[in-house]
């Protein structure tokens, strides 16, 4: 219910009389619940009527209106006692009016003030009710001033204390409190008149931001703390400058320097003036190796600090250059190491399957298997040379068989076996009628090698008309067949072997110089088997399994001195003497092992050869007849292939080609003769 009412005393509402009106209201209306839900109403503004404080700070002046509202109906009288209040227009004496003015003017400065006051201010009476609350006490409580008002305050405020602080009369200060999130200061203090406790006040300082703050402000700390520890824990030289370039702080290595440089301490005195105006013109990182006092270099890095667009100073960077050139040796030192260590590790297991039949473990031997290894995953030329028996074969054979051509042709053309009338056909092919005998087309085998390699054997044994026609199948990449109409494409990979200088064939004229150098794009040279005597106990043991399966024997080992004895010869055959050597001792076995007595006596007795040497010679005298010179050579020839175990020994031994002493040795008949002292030692 609404009860319109008007002021008629002169100085309005004043708090004299706001005071009498609620006197009144509450004497009237017993109900102290139905007190607590009337308001008054004046313009826009709704106030509990039981506030006094907030009743007055509404200021409603003479003759104005306002409304008294009720939740619940009002009895009649109740209504009409009210209406006489306000009409009453009794005298008032000047000194009284005075005094209301000056009471007015007070209670609303100090409720405007205490309204302002940025923390929270919260009164309650002695029955604990809250009988004041301010905006900054509302809103940590996050609710509406006029919901607070004659609320328990043990009830809307959290841990509220105001009850005990009545009860001990005793005034508490600046006691942490929790409310919503809020950490405040909160001072409570008991409220006596006469003696006696009639409320209390409780002002809260909301100190959430401080806090954070000073969380903020203790992590700055650390960081701080933690940042300086890095700066003086780097090796570097670390420093900060203002915008004129002056240290404003540097760590201990900078320190150093800086001592040295009587009391210079601005950047601009190592990086010069100049420099230092073109990086803050430019705002780019700078960056250069100085010497500082024509001592130690350093590689400098000065870096703008930029803030709003605006240089405020530098972090430079100072790295001792002597340092990075030692770090930069070791790397190389490690790097060089390391290759090294690969390149071990790849002698050791790195080759393909196709080269572990291959036996031998000395670094000579491995130096050319690494070669050989590489050189198998591309399509050049190889070219191998070496002794007779020394492997150029098996090498050649690996290299194809690790090589993507493995599933295509691997064929061997012996140049020096091969009569020379037939070597071009047999090389070229023929068309069938090509030349009288020839009833039919056939190959050669440059293309029986297509996509695959063809093993060029004893390349030097080559005629140099016949050298020329394989350089132009080397160039043109096809060839020709004898009585052929149009070459023959062909995709074939050459790979030369021979045991014969070819370098210095070509010197002298019995070599062509372009093949030479055609075929001499890889060259692998494989080491004698007197060179890399310590591969014998790994080929000897090698045999011996081969062998004992080949055979089906069961040779378990060899007698003491044995494997000492084949590695005091000079093995002149290389590994095909040695294979050749085992295996007939495999032959004369008894028991399970191979004994020393078998061995032939040019190994058993190394002083065998030097004794028959000598014998032989003096038997060189042919008495009084003098023979065909033919005749002499038959007697030559026939003794050195007794004497020598392989055509290439003897050739070497009488100074010809491996070529002309198999020619020779043909002539005479003498091939059966060939290595037979060592046959039958
Ligand atoms: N390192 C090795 N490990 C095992 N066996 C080998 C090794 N080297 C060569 N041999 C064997 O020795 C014999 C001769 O080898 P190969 O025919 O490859 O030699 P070559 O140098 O081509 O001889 P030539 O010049 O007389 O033709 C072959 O039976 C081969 O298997």
């Amino acid at each position: 219910m609404f009860i319109k009412l008007r002021v008629y005393k002169k100085n309005g509402l004043h708090v004299r009389m706001a005071a009498a009106f609620i006197s009144m209201l509450q004497k009237l209306i017993q109900n102290k619940e139905k007190l607590k839900r009337a308001y008054v109403l004046y313009h826009d503004k709704k106030v509990q009527v039981n506030n006094l404080l907030s009743l007055v700070s509404l200021k409603i002046g003479q003759g104005e209106e306002f409304i008294l509202c009720f939740e619940e109906e009002v009895d009649e009288e109740i209504v009409n006692q009210i209406k006489n209040f306000f009409e009453q227009t009794d005298q008032e004496d000047s000194q009284q009016t005075e005094a209301d003015r000056l009471l007015m003017e007070n209670s609303i400065t100090l409720h405007e003030a205490v309204s302002a006051l940025p923390n929270g201010i919260v009164v309650v009476n002695s029955d604990n009710m809250i009988t004041y609350v301010n905006a900054a006490a509302a809103k940590l409580l996050e609710k509406d001033p006029h919901e607070l008002i004659n609320q328990r305050a043990d009830e809307v405020i959290p841990h509220s204390r105001l009850h005990k602080v009545m009860k001990t009369g005793k005034m508490e200060v600046a006691k942490k409190q929790k409310i919503n999130h809020h950490t405040l200061l909160t001072t409570r203090s008991p409220i006596t008149l006469n003696g006696k406790t009639i409320g209390a006040v409780a002002i809260f300082q909301d100190i959430s931001s401080i806090e954070k703050i000073s969380k903020e402000l203790n992590e700055v700390k650390e960081m701080q703390q933690r940042l300086h520890l890095v700066l003086k824990s780097v090796s570097d030289l670390i420093g900060l400058t203002d915008k004129d370039g002056n240290f404003i702080y540097w760590n201990d290595e900078m320190d150093v320097l800086l001592s040295k440089l009587n009391g210079e301490k601005n950047i601009q005195s190592f990086i010069g003036k100049n420099v230092w105006k073109n990086m803050k013109d430019v705002q780019k990182q700078f960056m250069k190796v100085i010497q500082v006092n024509n001592q130690s270099s350093y590689i400098t890095k000065v870096n703008p600090i930029i803030v709003d667009n605006e240089f405020r100073g530098t972090v430079t960077t100072m790295t001792r250059f002597d340092d990075i050139k030692q770090l930069l040796d070791k790397i190389d030192l490690m790097e060089q190491r390391t290759k090294y260590l690969e390149q071990e590790l790849s002698k050791h297991q790195g080759f393909d399957m196709a080269f572990h039949k291959i036996i031998g473990n000395s670094e000579t031997l491995k130096d050319s298997l690494t070669i050989a290894a590489k050189v198998a995953k591309t399509n050049s030329t190889v070219i191998i040379t070496g002794e007779s028996g020394t492997g150029k074969e098996l090498v050649a054979r690996a290299i194809h068989e690790a090589s993507e051509r493995k599933n295509n042709p691997f064929i061997r053309v012996n140049c020096a076996a091969i009569p020379p009338q037939l070597i071009e056909s047999e090389l070229f092919g023929y068309e069938k009628g090509a030349f009288t005998g020839a009833y039919k087309t056939h190959r050669g085998k440059f293309e029986l090698a297509n996509k695959g390699t063809i093993f060029l054997d004893e390349i030097g044994d080559l005629s140099l008309d016949l050298q020329a026609k394989i350089l132009r199948v080397l160039q043109e990449k096809e060839v020709e067949r004898i009585g052929g109409f149009a070459p023959i494409q062909l995709d074939v990979r050459v790979i030369a072997a021979t045991n014969r200088d070819l370098k210095k064939m070509v010197d002298e004229g019995s070599f062509r110089e372009d093949l030479y150098y055609r075929l001499n794009v890889v060259p692998i040279h494989l080491p004698p088997l007197r060179a890399r005597k310590e591969d014998i106990p790994l080929l000897v043991e090698a045999f011996r399994k081969q062998l004992n399966d080949k055979l089906g024997k069961n040779i378990k080992g060899y007698e003491k001195g044995f494997i000492e004895a084949l590695c005091s010869y000079h093995w002149p055959g290389n590994i095909r003497e040695l294979q050749n050597v085992i295996e007939r001792l495999f032959n004369l076995a008894d028991g399970d092992i191979l004994l020393c007595k078998d061995l032939p006596h040019y190994i058993s007795d190394p002083q065998f050869f030097e004794n028959n040497e000598a014998k032989q010679k003096q038997n060189l005298t042919f008495g009084s007849k003098v023979l065909t010179l033919k005749e002499y050579e038959k007697q030559i020839f026939s003794f050195a292939c007794q004497h020598y175990p392989s055509y290439n020994q003897l050739a070497k031994a009488l100074g010809i080609t491996h070529k002309t002493a198999a020619k020779k040795v043909r002539e005479y008949g003498l091939e059966h003769l060939v290595g037979k002292k060592y046959q039958g030692s």
